[in-house]
């Protein structure tokens, strides 16, 4: 197939060349054309997250401190708020009036702050790792993104680890504070040694590898303990990945580094302490619930646990009178694990773009909540992406009363291997496209798959191999909807369904085929179908009709079964005609069904 998705490649053949293709797959009446209009190549623009409202700046609320060179990139783009230490109730207050919103760890992004946007806020940036204090499932139940900036604070974090290692086995905390109080107790804080002890890190991801790497060079045997870390990594690294019990069973030392999830949480509780070696070492800088802390308080009295030294709690900050922060054998430090300059610059700037990107439309690489579509894929994906939706929207407004749909099958016709195209975002355009036009929903690539699912609606995917040219990830789409009515009969195939297809010409996204009629307009402005028994002058007809009306025809098509049957006329047009002159089309005798139908 000849056609190109290519906005710089322009073919002089290649309208016939597409018509006479599709002509071949299908038995269906030949086709043609005229474009009343020169067609510039539009680049395809790709909104996914940004409602139309997102003309003027946006607003992103700060709601933490975040470092000054991020603030600066914030404040190019976007109306910046930095309103520090906001309760609950101030931030669901204030959040309806921002399209983004950065935190860190110590503010509870919670459904209500999602349900009080009132539908606004479009993006969540958690300017560090942990994303457990924000609620991903409303997130993504209200369209929210929801993005973090996961590597600029690691090596503070490992660095934060081996302070705390080094320092509780050599009491420094509780020397520092002696001395200060007067004392000189060169008996009571002898520490332990590091070298040669076995270390056993629990979560061996991007800090984990960072401590192990660090603990080697203290002469420290390390051994991991990770069900999703790749062996690979942790020979490179010299350490040997173990089961959980046999880590915690033959460690010295444990440092934890996993995330909380349901699954860690409360990890280390009094079976696991009960199974550890007497006399065991425990440090976290990961998240205080993956331990139970009063199962810790019970371990370090029985002496199994000698020392911890903890970064993070359960609640942040732990109450005052804390048994676990007064433990006499427990070293503290308040979620300092991110706080060097260096880290806070990092991780601000790493966050600031995150979102400004969002807001721009674009897909994060760092989306926590939405599939991570690879740059490469989005560049080649982008002129697509507006025909998708397009034919959603086409496809919804054929269906008679415009509800009741349940059934949708997509097929994407490319020369490509099955596994060679990801049609996630395609999918997540479609069903944008078939669900905005019923609903007052907004949907986009976060919460597509979750809305189709609540409304019922079942859409099916199917790749068909042609030839054409690999270069290109697609030569067309087609929609259809099983088990409706349609307002306007044409579009039906012949297998009973609404159907509609299109292409990428030149960049700009155009109708193919609608039910078993070949067409050929550019998906812009509105259409007008009309099916009429083809005969000398329909065009003028109604073309005139518009014109009248100064409706401007960007485009007109007629697919007919044979030279004076039944022909089906597509009618692009810039400006939406009057009820009056959409009666009038319908009243030409010729004309025997006809629709409007905005893009
Ligand atoms: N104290 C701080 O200021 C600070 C700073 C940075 C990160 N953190 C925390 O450190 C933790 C790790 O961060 P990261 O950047 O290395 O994340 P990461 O995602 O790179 O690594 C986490 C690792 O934990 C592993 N894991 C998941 N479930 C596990 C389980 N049940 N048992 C063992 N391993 C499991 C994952 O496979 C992954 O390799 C997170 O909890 C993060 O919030 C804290
Ligand atoms: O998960 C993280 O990135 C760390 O816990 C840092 O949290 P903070 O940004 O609140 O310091």
């Amino acid at each position: 197939m000849a056609a190109s998705a290519s906005p710089t490649l322009r073919t002089p053949s290649l309208r016939n060349s597409v018509l006479s293709s599709l002509s071949s797959k299908l038995p269906v009446p030949s086709a043609f054309s005229l474009n009343l209009r020169p067609r510039s190549v539009a680049a395809p623009r790709f909104v996914v997250l940004v409602s139309a409202s997102l003309n003027a700046k946006p607003t992103v609320l700060v709601a933490e401190k975040l470092g000054e060179a991020g603030l600066d990139l914030l404040k190019e783009f976007a109306n910046v708020d930095c309103s520090y230490n906001l309760s609950p109730e101030e931030l669901c207050t204030k959040i309806s009036l921002c399209d983004a919103l950065i935190v860190r760890s110590g503010t509870k992004v919670s459904r209500e702050v999602f349900e009080s946007s009132g539908g606004r806020l479009k993006v969540v940036g958690r300017a560090g790792v942990g994303i457990d204090n924000v609620d991903l499932a409303a997130a993504t139940e209200h369209g929210c993104l929801v993005v973090n900036a996961p590597t600029a604070n690691t090596v503070a974090a490992a660095e934060h680890g081996i302070a705390l290692l080094t320092a509780m086995a050599r009491n420094v905390a509780q020397a520092d504070a002696s001395v200060k109080a007067g004392k000189w107790q060169r008996n009571k804080y002898v520490g332990v040694s590091l070298v040669g002890k076995t270390l056993a890190v629990m979560g061996f991801g991007k800090v984990g590898s960072e401590v192990a790497r660090r603990a080697k060079g203290l002469g420290m045997h390390v051994i991991a303990h990770d069900p999703y870390a790749p062996a690979d990594r942790a020979r490179a690294i010299g350490v040997e990945l173990v089961s959980f019990d046999e880590a915690i069973a033959t460690a010295d030392f444990i440092s934890l580094h996993m995330p909380l999830t349901p699954a860690t949480s409360k990890i280390l509780n009094d079976e696991n302490f009960a199974k550890m070696k007497k006399g065991v070492r425990i440090v976290n800088v990961a998240r205080g619930g993956v331990i139970d802390e009063e199962a810790l308080v019970r371990a370090l009295d029985a002496g199994i646990v000698a020392q911890a030294a903890l970064d993070v709690f359960t609640e942040e900050p732990p109450p005052k009178e804390s048994k676990l922060v007064q433990h006499e054998n427990v070293t503290v430090t308040p979620h300092l694990g991110a706080s060097t300059m260096e880290a806070q610059e990092g991780v601000a700037v790493e966050i600031a773009e995150a979102v400004v990107g969002a807001l721009k439309g674009e897909l994060a690489a760092t989306a926590v909540n939405a599939p991570m579509v690879p740059a490469e894929v989005l560049t080649e994906l982008k002129p697509f992406v507006e025909l998708a939706e397009k034919l959603g929207r086409l496809a919804v407004q054929l269906v008679a009363g415009g509800s009741g749909v349940k059934t949708v099958k997509v097929t994407y016709g490319s020369s490509r291997a099955p596994d060679d195209l990801d049609t996630r975002l395609l999918r997540a355009m479609i069903t944008k496209g078939l669900i905005e036009p019923i609903s007052s929903v907004f949907v986009n690539l976060v919460n597509a798959d979750f809305t189709a699912k609540q409304r019922g609606l079942r859409i099916t995917e199917e790749r068909v191999i042609i030839d054409g040219s690999p270069e290109k990830p697609l030569e067309y789409i087609q929609v259809q909807i099983a088990n409706v009515e349609s307002k306007f009969a044409s579009a039906i195939s012949d297998s009973g369904e609404i159907k509609v297809e299109g292409l990428v010409k030149d960049g700009i996204p155009h109708l193919t085929k609608v039910g078993s009629f070949e067409v050929d307009v550019s998906l812009e402005g509105s259409i007008i179908l009309c099916r009429q028994v083809d005969q000398p002058g329909m065009i003028g007809k109604v073309g005139s009709i518009l014109g009248e009306e100064n409706v401007n025809v960007s485009f007109m098509s007629v697919g007919r079964i044979a030279p004076r049957k039944q022909a089906v006329m597509a009618i692009g047009v810039d400006e939406q005609p009057s009820k009056e002159s959409l009666k009038r089309i319908g009243d030409v005798p010729a004309i025997e069904e006809f629709v409007f139908l905005k893009l």
